[in-house]
């Protein structure tokens, strides 16, 4: 009984971003059509569907990454932490940082491994130099890269492998304490092995922070994601729990994508 009310309390909990009739304009393209979901908090929204059907572009909305290009707008409501998002008067700078971002490529700064994580907290945050030597062991420790790079702090980024670089970006979204983690393909660009420490990472971040990530991978999709969300053609075509989706989703498309008929 105890259970059963403590399930019913997580179902009741309020979405960490709840999406509501959202379109989205390049130009004249309509790339996303009344898009209405939820990214709940602290669990792994994935996010599946053949290219070109608006995934990356969602990502980009929920933290008003596509402000940096005229022409690109939202409308309908994006609400996270009591505002809509996508509205005037929000304060780009602090909504990234509390909606952070990691990109299909590693993308570094051309700095040092410790500067890479501290460049974005001073941003934000007055930390004295111990304080911030913490901050950056912690994220380092988290993303399971301390062991491979405490010894060479000071050395360039850049030198990293390809998969220590992923993490590395990951350990600089997170050192800034956001409450939500877009992920687009983090993966797709590294091998196997990397690829695995990465996904068991996912499993590490969702205890604190809400998780949305994009990928080709079913496979990746099906471990990693709680809830999956399919798209076609701009359109939310269906989204259910991870096992529903992958065992009984409700709409042909779906079935079709899962199980490699087209995409
Ligand atoms: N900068 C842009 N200018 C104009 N149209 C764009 C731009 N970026 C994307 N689009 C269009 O928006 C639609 C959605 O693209 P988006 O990149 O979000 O798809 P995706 O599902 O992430 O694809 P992929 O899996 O290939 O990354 C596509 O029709 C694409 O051509």
């Amino acid at each position: 009984m105890i259970g059963q009310a403590s399930q019913e309390t997580k179902v009741a909990e309020k979405p960490a971003i709840a999406v509501r009739n959202l379109d989205f304009y390049y130009g004249d393209n309509k790339a996303l059509r009344n898009i209405t979901m939820d990214f709940q908090r602290r669990k792994v929204t994935g996010m599946i569907g053949p290219s070109g059907c608006g995934k990356s572009t969602l990502l980009r909305v929920l933290n008003r990454m596509y402000d940096l290009y005229p022409g690109q707008r939202a409308t309908g409501e994006v609400l996270f932490a009591g505002r809509n998002v996508i509205g005037s008067g929000v304060d780009i700078n602090r909504l990234r940082a509390r909606v952070g971002m990691v990109f299909q490529k590693p993308t570094p700064f051309p700095m040092s491994i410790y500067d890479n994580i501290a460049f974005g907290v001073k941003l934000h945050e007055k930390l004295s130099r111990s304080e911030m030597d913490a901050r950056v062991e912690d994220v380092l420790r988290r993303v399971a890269l301390w062991g491979e790079v405490k010894d060479r702090l000071k050395a360039s980024a850049t030198a990293l492998s390809g998969g220590q670089q992923q993490r590395l970006c990951i350990a600089r979204t997170i050192a800034t304490r956001p409450e939500v983690v877009l992920l687009d393909e983090p993966t797709s660009a590294l091998d196997p092995v990397s690829t695995a420490r990465i996904e068991e990472l996912l499993d590490e971040l969702k205890k604190e922070f809400t998780i949305a990530i994009v990928t080709h991978n079913m496979q990746q999709a099906a471990r990693c994601a709680d809830q999956v969300a399919f798209f076609y053609l701009g359109e939310l075509v269906e989204m259910d729990s991870t096992d529903r989706m992958f065992t009984a989703p409700k709409e042909t498309r779906t079935q079709d994508y899962i199980t490699g008929r087209f995409g």
